[in-house]
């Protein structure tokens, strides 16, 4: 289910034609758009190396694209004002806490931040999570700073939340309570929730959004449960799939060739569309659609 928010809100982030390569490195994003709206969470997969944690700091400003537009509640990344700042909570993919303060200390010192801080919600996953408010952070296990640090960017209720593989280090009940938190987010407030991850499992848990990185672009974005729905393969001549695609109005996902002039090609098929009678296609799973699309 897909939760509703009034259309006159504006976008979380829009990024539009950006472009970043590495000095002396690869061009990891090519002209990529992409549009992030509240009441969204949005699972972003992409191959090792695919330029997911670029995309993700090009998104908040952390770093500048060669080319294209980023903007978030509407307002240029490298100009935001403070208010538009608050807003914004980030889990990097390795968190540097402050490794002498305790978790009590880490927090009170971040809530100093921020005009808006959930004690309650913030204690309620101190005691959830299994997190000691009174030991050193340099105590805790890998898992458990993660939990923290996904805590610290909770605390302050963005209205924004990007998280480079939160769930990394966590053990598979950590990873479905932690989920169930971050829908729990969205559908309270209306917050847009991105992350990267690679375990597909934890997506097909919840109706999320998913995205996907190739060649330095967004190749598909849509709810995982219409993905599974609609996109097909078909197999045949390339003669054949041009026809038919051209019939039924379709724009190949995927082109792979295949021995003796044919050829296997991926489409979506439009909501409630249907294959005409005769037509052969095969669904795809999860794993099959990331093999494919990444
Ligand atoms: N600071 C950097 N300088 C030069 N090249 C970099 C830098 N950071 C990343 N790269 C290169 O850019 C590409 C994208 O890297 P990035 O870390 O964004 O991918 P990723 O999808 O997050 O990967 P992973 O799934 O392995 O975490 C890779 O080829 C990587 O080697």
């Amino acid at each position: 289910m897909t939760p509703h928010f009034p259309h006159t809100e504006s976008a979380s982030a829009e990024l539009s034609g950006v472009s970043l390569a590495y000095p002396k490195g690869p061009a990891v994003l090519t002209g990529l758009d992409w549009q992030l709206l509240p009441g969204q969470v949005v699972g972003l997969l992409g191959r090792n190396g695919a330029g997911k944690t670029t995309l993700l700091e090009t998104l908040l400003g952390l770093r500048e694209p060669d080319a294209g537009r980023v903007q978030l509640f509407g307002q240029d990344v490298a100009a935001l004002d403070d208010t538009a700042r608050a807003r914004i909570g980030y889990v990097p993919q390795h968190s540097d806490l402050f490794e002498g303060f305790t978790p009590a200390q880490l927090l009170a010192y971040f809530k100093s931040f921020y005009p808006r801080w959930n004690d309650a919600k913030v204690e309620g996953l101190m005691s959830r999570w299994d997190i000691r408010a009174d030991q050193p952070i340099r105590k805790l296990s890998g898992g458990q700073k993660q939990r923290l640090s996904i805590i610290r960017a909770l605390a302050h209720e963005p209205d924004l939340l990007v998280l480079d593989e939160p769930v990394a280090s966590l053990d598979p009940a950590g990873r479905r309570d932690f989920l169930r938190e971050l829908v729990g987010e969205v559908l309270d407030r209306g917050a847009t929730v991105v992350f990267s991850t690679h375990i597909l499992s934890d997506l097909e848990r919840v109706a999320f959004n998913i995205a996907f990185l190739a060649q330095g672009r967004i190749a598909l974005q849509a709810p995982l449960d219409e993905l599974l729905d609609q996109v097909r393969a078909f197999t045949g001549s390339v003669t054949e799939m041009a026809a038919l695609m051209g019939r039924l109005g379709l724009q190949p996902l995927k082109r792979t060739p295949l021995e003796a002039g044919r050829e296997r090609v991926l489409a979506r098929l439009p909501a409630g569309g249907a294959l005409p009678g005769g037509v052969a296609a095969e669904r795809l799973n999860l794993d099959d659609l990331f093999t494919e699309l990444t």
